[in-house]
Formats: structure tokens, sequence, C-alpha cells
């Protein structure tokens, strides 16, 4: 899957997950999101499922801060956007937050949701925490792979205890 980053530029450069896979030639650095781009929104109503696999021909993280998404995603992006599952953050800033994660981490995330397992964990072996964030989540993404709809995520988060 075509990997890509929409980049702010808001967070220290020397800690930003995606600065470190451009560089890695990971993740290709846009300006311009394409019609089928699935673009990573936690803001979005729609969760991401592995159905969602068939309309989309890459994945888009947007790299800003946290502190500052709201104003970056009130701007009109373009292609198909979706929030990820309930995910605990496993990088250190935000560590055990949930849906706070790093652009890497959703990546990473939306590439084991859609079938893409290795590659997913290709991406997280490039990062010191990476595998803190798999083995925090591993169940979970197990079962949003097998995600035939968004009623089923309150039965998976009852299940692991992180339902409210
Ligand atoms: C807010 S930026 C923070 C970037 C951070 N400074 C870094 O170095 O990775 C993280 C991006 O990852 C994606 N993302 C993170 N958590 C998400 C979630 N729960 N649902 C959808 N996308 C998410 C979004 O594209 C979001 O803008």
């Amino acid at each position: 899957m075509n990997l890509q980053v929409l980049m702010f530029y808001q967070d220290d450069p020397k800690k930003c997950t995606a600065a470190k896979m451009v560089k890695f030639g990971i993740a290709k650095n846009i300006k311009k999101i394409g019609n089928k781009g699935l673009v990573l929104d936690p803001f979005s109503e729609k969760t991401l499922l592995p159905s969602d696999k068939s309309l989309i021909n890459s994945i888009i993280g947007i790299d800003c801060s946290w502190t500052l998404a709201d104003q970056a995603f009130s701007k009109k992006f373009n292609g198909i956007k979706r929030k990820l599952p309930p995910l605990l953050a496993g990088n250190p800033v935000n560590y055990s937050k949930l849906n706070k994660l790093t652009t890497a981490e959703s990546l990473s995330a939306s590439l084991f949701i859609l079938g893409f397992r290795d590659d997913a964990l290709a991406i997280l072996d490039k990062f010191k925490w990476g595998h803190t964030f798999y083995e925090l989540n591993q169940n979970l993404l197990d079962e949003y792979s097998k995600l035939e709809s968004e009623d089923q995520i309150d039965i998976i988060l009852k299940e692991y205890g992180l339902s409210n």
C-alpha cells in the first residue's frame, strides 16, 4: 500500500515520526491528497473497517501537533476520511492514552486493520517504542482486522475492559 504524509511542521522535527518515515523511504511527503486516498482523521465520524480496502489506493497521515489538530482538520482535505477504532498509544509522549497516536502508529494500525500485517510491523520496527504499541494493541488489532461493521466495536471494547 502506498503510504503518504501531509506535514504541517508543527512538532520538534527530531521527534517527528512522519519525518522519520519519509527519511527511511517508508512514506512519501505529499502536498495534495488524491480522491482515493484514505485520510487518517481522528475527528471523522466514520471508523476504518477492513472493507474500506476496496475504496482506496493510498493511506495518508496528517502530521500536525495534537494541540493544533482541531485547526489542521478544519481544512477540507480531499480523500476518504476515517478515524481508527480505539487503540492505546505506545509512544512515550502519550503512552497508554486512547486514540492519541503518532502518525507512524496510525499508519501502522491502518495497515494492520486492512490486512497488511507485515508492512504494519515493519513500520513499528523503526521506532524504539514501536514494539510497545504492538504489545498494547495486539489483541485489539487482531479483532479489528476482522470487523464487519462499526457496531461490533463496543462489544470488543467491553471484552477488553476499555468501554466506559
Ligand atoms: C496529530 S499528528 C501527531 C504527529 C506526531 N507529532 C508524530 O510525530 O507522529 C498524528 C496523526 O496521526 C493520525 N492519527 C492519530 N491518531 C488517530 C486516530 N485515532 N484516528 C485516525 N487518525 C489518527 C492523524 O492523521 C493525526 O493527525
